[in-house]
């Protein structure tokens, strides 16, 4: 071998070094995947990526009791394809009346991990949410007592409040009171999308984390009216500016612990978003590591990109990692435009679009 061929075949080989990114099985810590037909439809995209989900709550109606959550869980592992080992992780539903002992009895009955909060009102199927935080104060007392965590959609709700500050007044007016009150209560800020919420989650880590969306790495606010208005960007809370986008990617490719993967992918059929009235939701379950495994290249932190999928969620609710492993690879590949549902269809984020990143094998 000449010195040259040497010196090429060197280069190449250790640029085929990052072709393949091999990291233990990640988990998706914020998922919907609603019920029935559409549940059938989009379960497959996420149990091909991920081994668990925790699985969210918002249903109509919505998941209240034990028994609701143990009966919606038996249906999704009913809908899981042939072979896959994909476990829904379940939560309860806060609203105004829920019982601490049925949260409890859940809990220690390994029904749900946590619980999740909504303010009534802020997002999709919100409205039999909390009214007022004050009024789930014995709730979240007992769930502190016991280590369960409390997963919280972070907005106000209040219709005087600019729809991108939202977050960042919740955090000031709700977020930091409460944090303050139940001092030893574990806290999830979920779909993050302001520099506001991370300097909290990481002031008040380890107890408080945060999950970060492959949407909001990617999108600002400005993408959404791309050339026009685009529906299929827009979920609650709406991507912010800019410097915002900096601050997620920042945040999630640090390594920190207190940041790993809560999708948050959200199907609707795409009528009910291509509409007048269009709601919130993306979804981002087809091209979820895709977009995450692009987002760690291009900030230099592929080496990162395995605490962020597969350890630090794991870690903050106190279940062990996987130990499979699952590849990504370094070669263009693209989702689908759509998912059909029944006689509709839910369009797919980045649906189309070649992708550099594509998810490889699966080792259980
Ligand atoms: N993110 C969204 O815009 N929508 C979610 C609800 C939620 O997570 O807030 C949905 O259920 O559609
Ligand atoms: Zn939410
Ligand atoms: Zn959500």
């Amino acid at each position: 071998m000449t010195l040259d061929a040497f010196f090429d075949a060197s280069s190449k080989a250790k640029a085929e070094a990052t072709e393949v990114v091999r990291i233990r099985r990640p988990d998706d810590w914020h998922v919907h995947l609603r019920d029935e037909a559409m549940l059938r439809a989009v379960l497959p995209f996420t149990a091909a990526q991920f081994a668990r989900g925790i699985i969210m709550p918002n249903l109509v109606p919505p998941v209240t009791t034990v028994r609701a959550a143990e009966a919606y869980r038996s249906r999704i592992l009913a809908a899981r394809p042939p072979g896959s080992d994909f476990q829904p992780l379940m939560t309860c539903y806060l609203t105004d009346s829920v019982s601490p002992d049925e949260i409890e009895e859940g809990h220690s009955a390994g029904v749900w991990i946590a619980a999740k909060l909504y303010p009534a009102g802020a997002t999709t199927n919100s409205h039999h949410g909390v009214s007022n935080i004050s009024k789930i104060r014995p709730v979240l007392e007992r769930m502190e007592r016991i280590g369960m965590p409390v997963l919280i959609h972070g907005e106000v709700t209040d219709a005087e409040i600019d729809i991108f500050d939202r977050e960042a007044v919740f955090m000031e007016r709700t977020l930091l009171p409460l944090l303050r009150e139940h001092a030893g209560l574990k806290v999830v800020v979920e779909h993050a999308t302001t520099e506001e919420a991370v300097a909290i989650v990481r002031d008040h880590q380890p107890r408080v984390a945060g999950t970060i969306t492959p949407h909001h790495l990617v999108i600002n606010r400005t993408s959404l009216f791309q050339g026009g208005l685009r529906p299929h960007l827009y979920c609650l809370p709406v991507a912010k500016r800019e410097h915002h986008r900096q601050a997620l990617r920042k945040a999630a490719t640090s390594g920190e612990s207190c940041f790993f993967i809560g999708t948050d992918t959200a199907p609707h059929l795409s009528k009910a978003k291509e509409a007048a009235c269009g709601c919130a939701g993306v979804f981002v379950g087809a091209a979820a590591l895709q977009t995450y495994t692009q987002v760690f290249d291009e900030e230099r932190a592929l080496e990162r990109l395995e605490a962020f999928a597969s350890l630090n969620g794991a870690r903050f609710y106190g279940v062990p990692a996987n130990t499979g492993t699952i590849e990504l690879k370094r070669s263009p590949g693209s989702a689908p435009l759509a998912v059909p549902v029944e006689n509709e269809e839910v369009v797919v984020f980045r649906g189309g679009e070649s992708m550099p990143w594509s998810v490889g094998e699966t080792r259980f």
